[in-house]
């Protein structure tokens, strides 16, 4: 393939990964509602720890497990952005 087809492609995957980023942040907006009914904490390391544990296992390559864990360092903390209540965007 040429460059403008792996783009193309790149470009197909995006739409797919942005989806997921959705409806990943409607998940955590939804937990974040419940953590403020509960008076809970919205940063839980330990779970943060067991969610890298598992994308480092389910991870086929050819990122490396630290990478993936970097990128999932940053979409959580974006996750933890978006839970917290004066956040309007969390609302949405
Ligand atoms: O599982 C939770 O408790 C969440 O709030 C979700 C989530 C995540 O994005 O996966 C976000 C913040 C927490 O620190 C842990 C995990």
């Amino acid at each position: 393939m040429e460059i403008a087809d792996w783009r193309k492609k790149i470009d197909q995957l995006d739409e797919q990964i942005v989806l997921l980023l959705s409806e990943r942040a409607a998940a955590a907006v939804a937990i974040g509602q419940l953590k403020q009914k509960s008076a809970s904490p919205i940063y839980e390391p330990q779970r943060e720890q067991i969610v890298f544990d598992h994308v480092r296992k389910v991870n086929p390559g050819p990122l490396t497990g630290a990478q993936i864990q970097d990128l999932y360092e940053r979409i959580m903390d974006v996750m933890r952005s978006l839970q917290r209540p004066a956040n309007p965007d969390a609302k949405a």
